[in-house]
């Protein structure tokens, strides 16, 4: 058994894994991450290696800590990956990019992939036919964009997702929900439209904490899991076994 940890901006997901089935998943906050490893390690005490990917400042020591339970791995990016990567920074690419374009290297082989990852930012990752990483786009997650119009504004107040009925917002509150929920579905329908005009044969994966609203809302069909950043964990990390 293997347990995964995606560090993220925000929050931490893990999950359990026995091969490539997902055994649980858990979602918790970063101040509660031992209390959370220990919990998951007495329920799941078969687990052999635990996996970590973090964009986030977190102490390695929080992990360290159970190294006389189970084997620790941070990834980064002197390991190996199963695609070329093309980008001009590879060194700055954030490894939770790498580790999604990963996970769509060896579940789709040999067809385009766009990979969108709807988290705290919304990251577009392009690996094509031939396993070449490309790059894609960074820009503000759907809170972010709530908090950044109340942060940088005096006038407008902060708030929460809700869905907007018009894209004709007739009070402030509706035209900060069109603005925020419209604009982030059009951009990512319009980045869509673009790749689809210049390229064909590809897949478009889908996930991020607004991956199930996003995938009601765009008017392109996607294969949408919210379970993908882990799943390619477990598989990068297996990749790594086989291959080193
Ligand atoms: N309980 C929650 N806490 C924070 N965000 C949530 C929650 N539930 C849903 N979300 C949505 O998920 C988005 C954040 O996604 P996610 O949880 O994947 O971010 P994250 O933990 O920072 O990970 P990453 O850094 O990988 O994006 C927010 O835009 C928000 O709308
Ligand atoms: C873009 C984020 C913040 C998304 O989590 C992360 O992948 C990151 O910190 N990236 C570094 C910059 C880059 O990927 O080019
Ligand atoms: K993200």
């Amino acid at each position: 058994m293997i347990l995964t940890v995606d560090v993220g901006n925000t929050r931490i997901k893990a999950a359990v894994f026995e091969g490539s089935n997902i055994l649980e998943k858990f979602i918790f906050e970063k101040n509660e991450l031992e209390k959370n490893i220990e919990k998951i390690l007495e329920k799941f005490q078969n687990c052999s290696d635990l996996v970590v990917a973090s964009v986030g400042n977190i102490e390695k020591q929080s992990f360290l800590n159970f190294e006389n339970q189970l084997k620790i791995h941070f990834l980064t990016h002197e390991d190996l990956f199963p695609f070329v990567n093309k980008y001009a920074t590879p060194k700055t690419l954030g490894i939770d990019r790498m580790v999604l374009a990963a996970g769509a290297t060896l579940q789709f082989p040999k067809q385009n992939r766009l990979i969108i990852d709807a988290g705290t930012c919304i990251t577009y990752d392009f690996i094509d036919e031939n396993d070449n990483y490309l790059g894609g786009a960074i820009s503000p997650g759907l809170r972010l964009r709530y908090e950044a119009l109340h942060n940088y504004t005096a006038k407008l107040p902060l708030l929460t997702f809700e869905e907007p009925e018009l894209y004709i917002g007739n009070s402030t509150k509706q035209a900060i929900h069109s603005g925020v929920v419209n604009g982030f579905v059009y951009e990512i329908d319009g980045f869509i439209d673009e790749y689809r005009t210049n390229f064909s044969n590809f897949i478009i994966i889908l996930t991020g904490g607004d991956a199930d609203f996003l995938a009601k809302r765009l008017k392109n069909t996607i294969f949408a899991n919210s379970n993908f950043l882990l799943e390619s964990l477990n598989q990068t990390f297996q990749y790594k076994i086989d291959n080193d």
